[in-house]
């Protein structure tokens, strides 16, 4: 298939130049330098707290703008991990480094105990949830004499290294800095790894996340706990730095206040995440020394200046402002593609062709009283073509979801190469080598084409999150990669693998699907209208692919509303009407069946 080209541009293919290399690092050391050496105190102090405010902004970046979970609770989570260094340090007279791994253990924990009801929410009631626990942490961290009340604890003893005490701030300055360089790594390393590749894939939502074979919930509840122990690890730092600890910075407004961090920093973006930290805490401090410099009563008007400014920035720039500096600066960024290995992930076989490898017998679903599908039989064959068809709302796209495991039959059995596969999840489903697309596309439009592809192999590789952030996964990305390189070779679309996905035509995005789903080398491969949306020689160029498909010996289930596609294309029809199988048969056979002609071909055939 030949398609047009677009534009062949996105961050997450895009490595940097040496020159914005050697440029960015400049900029950090200058950055890293100067609150040091400058006579200044308040220089050290705010650049500290900027470091210790990216970490939580960094977890929100991995929380909210990748993970697609907003949360308002970040600041209490942070309180849990300084409340338990004050409390270990001076309660029980533990090294304060010592504090720094029970801090993120606590937080770890307590984001576990949270993130499994919270996860559960959806739309609006997530961000309200996060209020509700964020509120009671913070009373709680308030009214507890344990605590030390809304006074708080203080006289937290400071960090040492040797004799060296890190008392003075700038001392400590340097720890908080290298502790934001680890994490930007780690999470640039997460974010370009296997179990990334599947979390950036939530934004498509859960049903095409489920299809390949991951676990949303678990997936969502790691994403939750990470970001949880990022913001444990800032409430170390912060602990470290003041040497006292109170409810007041982990309040709701505090909670508020990281998260635009991270969104006007551009919400999917690390170097934002620190970018909008240095923005709000810059922004603030001068404002609040500035407004009451120019009048008293002005003064009092800095928080809504300060506000009005961040509703400004949001609206001029709604993908960050990280985004837009980086895009005025004189040197750009240049597209520079990851490794992509000789030979694609190890192929399975296939079943011997002629065999009974999908059998559905009686299979209804009921929607109340409406029945969608009602006591429906077929079965299909290994290697053959399939085509369910029917007019508009006749069952053809709950069947296929009764077969993927998305929708559970109300009766009826589903068997797969004999054995029973009823009402098993899209997971289990996804694990015998059924693959599936969808009749409503389901990529995620800022992730590039290949990226969207790989997720096809997640149930063909591996590594976890420990080789994927110290990069010990090169290996079986590069071969990943190349998987997914050759679905794309293999439908067409390879001069479109670095691109936005979001930039495709809709009937591009489908053949897309297609490319995911033969990355999981499936047995069966489900397709719904694959055909909508393609101009003539791109439907001829599928009808070829299609073939070649199954005469490799794989099994195709085809719903279609292009007649002459489905008559050309398939071996088998099943037609379905009112959700009822009103013919089963070969194209010529359905073609002249009385039924078909009066329910679904008009009697014009
Ligand atoms: N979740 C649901 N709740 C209630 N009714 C549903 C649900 N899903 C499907 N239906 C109904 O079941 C019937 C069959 O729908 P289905 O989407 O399977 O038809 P279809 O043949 O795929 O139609 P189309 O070709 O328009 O996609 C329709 O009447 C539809 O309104």
């Amino acid at each position: 298939m030949t398609i047009a080209t677009t534009k062949s541009t996105h961050p997450a293919t895009q490595r940097l130049t040496i020159h914005f290399r050697v440029s960015l690092i400049a900029f950090a050391l200058l950055a890293l330098i100067v609150p040091l050496i400058s006579p200044s105190g308040t220089v050290v102090m705010m650049a500290s707290a900027i470091g210790i405010a990216s970490l939580v902004s960094i977890g929100l970046v991995v929380l909210t703008g990748v993970g697609g979970m907003t949360s308002f609770g970040q600041a209490a989570l942070m309180g849990i991990g300084a409340y338990t260094t004050a409390v270990l340090c001076l309660k029980f007279g533990w090294s304060p480094w010592l504090c720094l791994p029970a801090a993120i253990l606590a937080t770890g924990a307590a984001s576990a105990a949270i993130g499994l009801f919270t996860i559960r929410l959806s739309g609006h009631f997530l961000p309200l949830g996060t209020i509700a626990w964020a509120l009671s942490l913070y009373y709680l961290f308030g009214a507890s004499e344990f605590l030390g009340g809304y006074g708080g604890l203080s006289g937290i003893p400071a960090p040492w290294i040797g004799s060296y005490s890190l008392e003075d701030p700038r001392m400590f300055y340097p720890v908080i800095w290298l502790i934001v360089a680890v994490v930007v790594v780690l999470t640039l390393n997460l974010f370009d790894s296997r179990v990334g590749r599947i979390i950036r894939s939530l934004r498509a939502g859960r049903t095409a996340v489920e299809s390949f074979g991951a676990n949303t919930q678990q997936l969502k509840l790691f994403v939750f706990v990470y970001a949880g122990v990022l913001a444990g690890t800032a409430g170390w730092l912060m602990a470290m730095f003041t040497r006292s600890v109170s409810a007041s910075p982990f309040g709701l407004n505090a909670g508020i206040e990281y998260l635009l961090m991270a969104v006007i920093g551009g919400a999917g973006n690390v170097f934002g995440a620190i970018f909008g930290a240095g923005l709000v805490v810059v922004l603030r401090n001068y404002l609040q020394d500035l407004l009451p410099f120019l009048s008293p009563a002005a003064g009092n008007a800095t928080i809504i200046v300060f506000g009005a400014i961040l509703v400004l920035l949001l609206m001029k720039m709604p993908q960050g402002v990280w985004g837009a500096v980086v895009r005025r600066m004189p040197f750009r960024t240049v597209k520079s593609h990851p490794d992509i290995a000789d030979v694609g992930l190890e192929r399975q076989p296939m079943p011997p062709a002629g065999a009974d490898l999908l059998r559905v017998k009686g299979l209804e679903r009921r929607y109340g009283g409406l029945i969608a599908v009602n006591n429906v039989d077929f079965t299909i064959r290994a290697g053959a073509i399939t085509g369910l068809i029917g007019p508009n709302g006749a069952g053809k796209s709950t069947t296929f979801n009764l077969t993927t495991g998305h929708v559970r039959p109300t009766a009826g059995k589903v068997f797969f190469l004999g054995g029973d596969v009823t009402g098993i999840t899209p997971r289990e489903v996804a694990g015998k080598r059924v693959a599936r697309s969808f009749q409503h596309v389901k990529l995620v439009p800022d992730m590039n084409v290949l990226d969207n592809v790989a997720v096809g192999a997640h149930l063909r590789s591996r590594k976890g999150v420990c080789s994927g952030m110290l990069r010990l996964d090169r290996h079986e990305e590069a071969r990943i990669r190349a998987e997914a390189m050759a679905a794309l070779q293999r439908v067409g679309l390879a001069d479109k693998a670095w691109v936005e996905t979001g930039t495709l035509a809709l009937g591009q995005m489908r053949i897309v699907e297609i490319a995911r789903a033969l990355c999981m080398d499936p047995v069966l491969l489900l397709l719904d209208e694959p055909a909508a949306g393609l101009r003539h020689h791109e439907k001829r160029a599928l009808l070829t692919l299609l073939r070649e498909l199954a005469a490799g010996g794989m099994t195709i289930l085809i719903v279609e509303h292009d007649m002459g596609f489905v008559m050309e294309l398939t071996d088998h029809l099943v037609v379905l009407n009112f959700g009822v199988r009103i013919a089963d048969g070969t194209p010529a056979e359905v073609r002249s069946n009385p039924a078909v002609l009066a329910a679904y071909l008009g009697g014009g055939e």
